[in-house]
Formats: structure tokens, C-alpha cells, sequence
């Protein structure tokens, strides 16, 4: 069970004030490596998330017309909240989504780091003074928040793709109500409570948890007060949620999913490649967005990089996150288990080797073994499902251009990575590779800094860097006569 914490809360989180929901419903959060129930949390309802969006909509009024710098005050205010309890939130986190707690203390680091980077950013929204085209005016291009934001996000990253969204949007002006994902909701209830405490108005940030997210989503990405939605999540809900914010012509931003190709080229150096591969796939035991879903390996080091490969993830330890010295969790489920699962029998029934792992792990529950396939093909399912598990598959090329052909071989062109020593290789597989991110001899990417996001169907927009808010503003032209 949790350890005593203040930051363990279970109501919503509407208008500046903790609240039951209207139904008073609540639903269990469990932890997924023991069962264990963590908490019973306020079961919002579509009312519940109306008068989220009206009290938002409310306090707009006057956050929009406070100044930048008192914008940044409150956000850095939150940043040290937060660092000053990031053991604690580290803890709530591992309990409820089963991520290793040095994992979740790094979630709880790259998450306040939005926080913080768009304190600064907040402070430099600048518009533009255009020569003007005619005598007797001037011309104007200011920046303005866009309003009233949802935010919906997933249960993987329970902080980080929170604050990821609702950092730029509140340093922009707006206001924003968060729908946090059913199985890790007590995560946003305590960085709503950090949020209060750092001193943001009542009605500026929300958070409104729900068991499922349909009736509370429909509200958030259809009522006509809200001006933005931003998802991360699956491309399927991303496209409901696509068709639903249409209705009133929403600005949106989407965080879709991915299948990321991981290629090692015969000039790679592979203990290098062996180190990324490790990074990149068993992060969150293989449950992030930017995973390795797909490794191609030229066949001149095909042998050499899976031998090494399955020797390094041997030395991953499974268990319960919040013991010392365990690396892989458990999948967030039973449904997780069972994709995995099913991903791995296909790849078997259709040819593929299983070198290392291969089935559920001998702790039971949601416990799946590391596991590194070999001589995989494209007809298997693995080569286009999110696999979302501790699982490599390693798939063989001969030349650069079938490399390149297969890597974007797929609907999805969120993150890829390539290990190649050649520079003319270097630059022309970047640029050929239809991905919004690309490691190049690096496993892990993200960073606050940087703009994050996809193309094709893994997402309109992106998060983080200098981009990010630009997501929560919108451009009003100002044609000023008669001078
Ligand atoms: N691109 C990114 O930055 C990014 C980051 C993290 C996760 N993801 C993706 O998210 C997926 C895993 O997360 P998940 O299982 O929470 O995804 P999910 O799409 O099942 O759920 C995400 C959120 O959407 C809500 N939701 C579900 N159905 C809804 C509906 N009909 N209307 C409104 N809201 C609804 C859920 O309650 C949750 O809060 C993977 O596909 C992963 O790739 C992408
Ligand atoms: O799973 C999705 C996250 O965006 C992964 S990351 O921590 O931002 O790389």
C-alpha cells in the first residue's frame, strides 16, 4: 500500500476546491504489481466536467489579463513544489502505474521541467509590427491565449504528459481542465493540490477523473466554451476525439501512438547500438510512445547485435517497482499482458526464435518476461501493432534503401532511431525516415527543449521546446488607420 502521504487525494478538483463527484460515484485505483487498492477516486460525470469547463471558462477572464512575469512567478512557484515532493509523487506514481521508482523520480524531473521551461517561455511571446502597405496605418501581429484547454491524457506517463500540456497552455494565459487516465489518476490530484498551494487561481486548473473516459471526454472536446483540446494517447481515441472537437472547430494537438523502427547499419558501433536498444525498448517496461517497436539489423551484424542484445537484457530484473534494484515493472493490465502475448505467439506460430523470454513472467499477474525475438518477418503482427511490452523484435536487412523502405513501411511516424558511424549514411537516412522525431546513434530523446510530436497518424503538433506554446495561442492581426 501507499506509504502515508499529504499528497494522497481521491476527490475531483474543480473550481480551486476538492469535490465529490455530483454522483458521489468513486472508482478504485489498483496497483498493478499487487492489486493492492491505492485509493477510491471521484467518478466524474459529463455535469461534473461542465462545470469544470464553466469554471475555467470564468477564471479566463482574469488569468488571460495577468502578466507574464506573474504567470511565471506561480509556475516556478510549482516547479519547486513539486521538486521539493518528488519523492513523494515518485512513490504515487510507481504505485499506480508499476513504473521502477528511479523511473518515476525521472518522471517526476522531466515533468516539473515543463514547468519551468515554460516559466521562461511565458515571457517571450512576442507578436510582430509589420511595415505597413500603405500610408496613414500601421499594422500589427500580437499573440493571444486561445481560452479555455482540455487536457486528456494517458496512464503511462501519469505527470509528465500533464504538465507537458497544461505548462505552456497556463504560462500562455489560458486555463485548462485535465481528464487524467482511469488507472493513474492520484498523480494529477497531487500536482493539482502542488498547483493550489503555488498559488493558481481557482477555475485556472481542473482536474476531473473519470473511470471511463467517454462521457467526460465528450464534454471536454465538444463543449463550445472549450477553444483547445490536446490529447496523447491511442490514434484510435486520438480520432474520435479529432471528430468530435470538429463540431465547433477546436485548435487541437495530438499525441498519438507509435512504431518506432530501431535500425543498426554494419557501421554502427553495437555496443553503443546495444546500450540505445536497451534504453529506448525497456523503458517503462517497453510502455512509452517513443519505444522501439521495430529493430532492423543489416544483416552483416545481425548475429553479433541479437546475441548482445539478449546478454543485456538478461540482466533486467523483474518485479515490483518499488523494490530496489528492479528495472521492469509490470504492464499497466491484464489487457496489456494479453496483447503482448498474443504479439509473441503470432511472431512464433509464423517462423519467428524466441532467444530470451518469450511468456508471461513466473511472478504472475501483469508480469511479462524481457523478451528478444529473432528472425522475425513483416507478415507478423509485431511488424504493425504497438507492441507496448518488454519485447525486441529483430527484423533483417541488406541494404540502406530496404531499410529506409521498411522503417516507413507504417501509418504511424512518431520516433525512429539509427546507429550508423558513415556520415553521408547519417544524413541521408534522417532526412528519408518519415518520423517527427529521429535518434541518430542516441536511445532516448525526449527532452523538455526539444519539439516533441509525430507525423502521419501519430499526431498533429507538438510539446516542449520554443514550439510548445505556440499551441495554446492564437495570432490576431491589427490594422490600425487613419494616422
Ligand atoms: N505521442 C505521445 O506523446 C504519447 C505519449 C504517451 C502515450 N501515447 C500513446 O497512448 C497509448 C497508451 O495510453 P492509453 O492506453 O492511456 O491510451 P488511450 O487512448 O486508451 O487513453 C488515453 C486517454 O484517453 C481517454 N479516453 C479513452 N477513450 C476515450 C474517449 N472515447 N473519449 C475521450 N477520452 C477517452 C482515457 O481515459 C485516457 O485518459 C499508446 O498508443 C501510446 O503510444 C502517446
Ligand atoms: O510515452 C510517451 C512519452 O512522451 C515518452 S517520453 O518520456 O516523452 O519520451
Amino acid at each position: 500500500m501507499v506509504k502515508t502521504t499529504t499528497l494522497l487525494l481521491e476527490h475531483a478538483f474543480i473550481n480551486g476546491e476538492w469535490q465529490q463527484a455530483d454522483t458521489g460515484k468513486t472508482f478504485p485505483v489498483r496497483n498493478p504489481a499487487t492489486g493492492d487498492v491505492l485509493a477510491n477516486v471521484a467518478d466524474c460525470s459529463a455535469l461534473d466536467a461542465t462545470r469544470a469547463v464553466e469554471a475555467a471558462a470564468e477564471a479566463f477572464k482574469t488569468w488571460r489579463h495577468t502578466t507574464a512575469k506573474e504567470r511565471a512567478t506561480i509556475l516556478k512557484r510549482w516547479f519547486a513544489l513539486i521538486n521539493e515532493h518528488q519523492d513523494d509523487i515518485a512513490l504515487l506514481m510507481t504505485q499506480e502505474c508499476g513504473k521502477p521508482l528511479a523511473e518515476s523520480k525521472g518522471e517526476v524531473a522531466y515533468g516539473g521541467s515543463f514547468i519551468e521551461w515554460f516559466a521562461e517561455e511565458a515571457r517571450r511571446v512576442y507578436g510582430d509590427v509589420i511595415p505597413t502597405n500603405a500610408q496613414g496605418r500601421r499594422l500589427l501581429a500580437s499573440k493571444q491565449p486561445i481560452g479555455v484547454c482540455t487536457a486528456i491524457t494517458p496512464w503511462n506517463f501519469p505527470l509528465a504528459m500533464i504538465t507537458r500540456k497544461c505548462a505552456p497552455a497556463l504560462a500562455a494565459g489560458c486555463t485548462v481542465v485535465v481528464k487524467p487516465a482511469e488507472a493513474t489518476p492520484l498523480t494529477a490530484l497531487a500536482l493539482a493540490e502542488l498547483g493550489r498551494q503555488a498559488g493558481l487561481p481557482a477555475g485556472v486548473f481542473n482536474v476531473v477523473p473519470a473511470s471511463s473516459g467517454k462521457d467526460v471526454g465528450a464534454v471536454l472536446s465538444e463543449h463550445p466554451l472549450v477553444r483547445k483540446v490536446s490529447f496523447t494517447g491511442s490514434t484510435p481515441v486520438g480520432k474520435i476525439l479529432l471528430k468530435q472537437a470538429a463540431n465547433t472547430v477546436k485548435r487541437v494537438s495530438m499525441e498519438l501512438g507509435g512504431n518506432a523502427p530501431f535500425i543498426v547499419f554494419d557501421d554502427a558501433d553495437i555496443d553503443a547500438a546495444v546500450a540505445g536498444a536497451l534504453a529506448s525498448k525497456y523503458r517503462n517496461t517497453g510502455q512509452t510512445c517513443v519505444c522501439t517497436n521495430r529493430f532492423l539489423v543489416q544483416s552483416g551484424v545481425y548475429d553479433r547485435f541479437a546475441e548482445a542484445l539478449a546478454k543485456a537484457v538478461s540482466g533486467l530484473k523483474v518485479g515490483n517497482g518499488a523494490d530496489e534494484g528492479v528495472t521492469q515493472g509490470p504492464l499497466i493490465n491484464e489487457a496489456g499482458v494479453q496483447k503482448v502475448e498474443r504479439l509473441v505467439d503470432d511472431a512464433r506460430n509464423k517462423g519467428a526464435t524466441v532467444l530470451l523470454g518469450g511468456k508471461r513472467h513466473a511472478l504472475g499477474g501483469s508480469f511479462f518476461e524481457p523478451t528478444v525475438l529473432t528472425n522475425v518477418t513483416t507478415n507478423m503482427a509485431v511488424a504493425q501493432e504497438e507492441i507496448f511490452g518488454p519485447v525486441s523484435p529483430l527484423f533483417r536487412f541488406e541494404t540502406e534503401e530496404e531499410a529506409i523502405q521498411m522503417a516507413n513501411d507504417t501509418p504511424f511516424g512518431l520516433a525512429a532511431y539509427f546507429y550508423s558511424r558513415d556520415i553521408g549514411r547519417v544524413w541521408r537516412v534522417a532526412e528519408a525516415l518519415e518520423y517527427g522525431m529521429v535518434g541518430i546513434n542516441e536511445g532516448i530523446i525526449s527532452t523538455e527543449v526539444a519539439p516533441f510530436g509525430g507525423v502521419k497518424e501519430s499526431g498533429l503538433g507538438r510539446e516542449g521546446s520554443r514550439y510548445g506554446i505556440e499551441e495554446y495561442l492564437d495570432i490576431k492581426y491589427m490594422c490600425m488607420g487613419g494616422l
